[in-house]
């Protein structure tokens, strides 16, 4: 459950990329600032906005260039948008996170667990949680930590926090990608064809369900090993203990070079001799909870995937 040492003083506000969901922000900023006398930050492009526009020049930012101490100024952050605010509000944040509440004003919205029209009673509840007789509930989610090598040796500045998946797949290349795979230095695999998904419990739900894999709930300390489109009638998608230790290697006999992105972003190639290693983050990203963990993700595997959608059966 969520406990406030302190009452939280400052948000940190994040909305979906571009000119939309400016009214909806204007309300949530001025319900912040007067209702609840919090400072808010937002991000510099949308301060740009607040900056022309008369009444919000309450509104504060940041520098995106050094993040490194964010997690220290923010007490929460609140998402406006669909599921790639909540994975950019993860980028954002390479240590510790705080809090996230996501409202759902993006498309599918499978973490946003939160519908726009109740932010006031919702926003209430996240900060003043400690004094409710119910409690604000929040899920745990791991991230994963991943590291760029280059014969053995570590690339400065190649760190990634995922909150989704790492994927290592063959770009725009012709050829089926040759990708080895070791836990914890023993080789278990080597990957012929579009490439391979490493994925959380919380991406279990995005790509790598797509590409054959198990849905995880969000709970469950593991992660998830599945190929795309290979080129062999026996490999199945497998679960991983959250203690293992992956590299995905791209060998010297590669026939080309593969591609790798982190939640679907930072895409960048891996030469042969690179690889990436993959082991779990020591920092999770808490989200909060409308109902609480198990009834907010059968609920998002319901109303985003339709799962086990099928008219009753009637009595005889
Ligand atoms: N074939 C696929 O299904 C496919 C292909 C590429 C990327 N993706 C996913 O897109 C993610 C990036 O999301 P984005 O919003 O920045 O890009 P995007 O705008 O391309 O959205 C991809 C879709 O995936 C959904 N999604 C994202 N995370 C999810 C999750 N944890 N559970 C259920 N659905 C989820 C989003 O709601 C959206 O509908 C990647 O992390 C990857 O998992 C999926
Ligand atoms: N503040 C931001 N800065 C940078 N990129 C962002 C930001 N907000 C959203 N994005 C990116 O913009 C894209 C669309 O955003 P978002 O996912 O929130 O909306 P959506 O696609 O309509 O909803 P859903 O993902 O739930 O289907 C995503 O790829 C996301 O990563």
């Amino acid at each position: 459950m969520l406990m406030w040492k302190s009452t939280p003083k400052t948000v940190l506000l994040l909305k979906k990329l571009g000119p939309e969901l400016m009214k909806e922000a204007k309300e949530v900023a001025s319900f912040l600032y007067y209702q609840e006398k919090m400072n808010v930050l937002v991000e510099p492009e949308v301060h740009d906005i607040f900056a022309r526009i008369p009444g919000f020049g309450f509104v504060q930012t940041f520098y995106t260039q050094d993040t490194s101490d964010l997690h220290e100024r923010v007490d929460f952050v609140a998402c406006l948008g669909g599921d790639g605010v909540i994975l950019h509000a993860s980028n954002l944040f390479r240590d510790a996170v705080p809090p996230v509440v996501s409202f759902n004003l993006g498309s599918l919205g499978f973490l946003t667990s939160h519908t726009f029209e109740e932010y006031r009673q919702d926003l209430k509840q996240v900060i003043h949680g400690n004094n409710t007789a119910e409690g604000v509930y929040i899920t745990l989610r791991m991230r994963l930590r991943c590291e760029i090598f280059r014969n053995g040796k570590a690339v400065p500045g190649k760190i990634f926090d995922v909150l989704n998946e790492v994927v290592v797949d063959r770009g725009s290349n012709p050829y089926l990608s040759k990708i080895e795979c070791y836990e914890h230095d023993r080789l278990i695999t080597k990957v012929q064809g579009d490439g391979v998904i490493v994925a959380t419990p919380t991406g279990s739900t995005a790509y790598s369900t797509a590409a054959g894999g198990s849905m995880v709930h969000p709970n469950v300390p593991c992660m998830l090993f599945t190929p795309i489109c290979p080129h062999s009638l026996s490999f199945r998608p497998v679960i991983l203990p959250d203690s293992a230790r992956l590299e995905l290697k791209i060998p010297d006999d590669a026939r080309s070079n593969a591609w790798v992105s982190f939640d679907g972003k930072r895409r960048q190639q891996l030469s042969r001799g690179h690889s990436v290693r993959i082991s779990m983050s020591q920092h999770p990203l808490p989200t909060v909870n409308k109902c609480d963990q198990t009834g907010d993700w059968f609920h998002s595997l319901i109303r985003c995937l339709n799962w086990n959608e099928r008219m009753d059966q009637k009595a005889l």
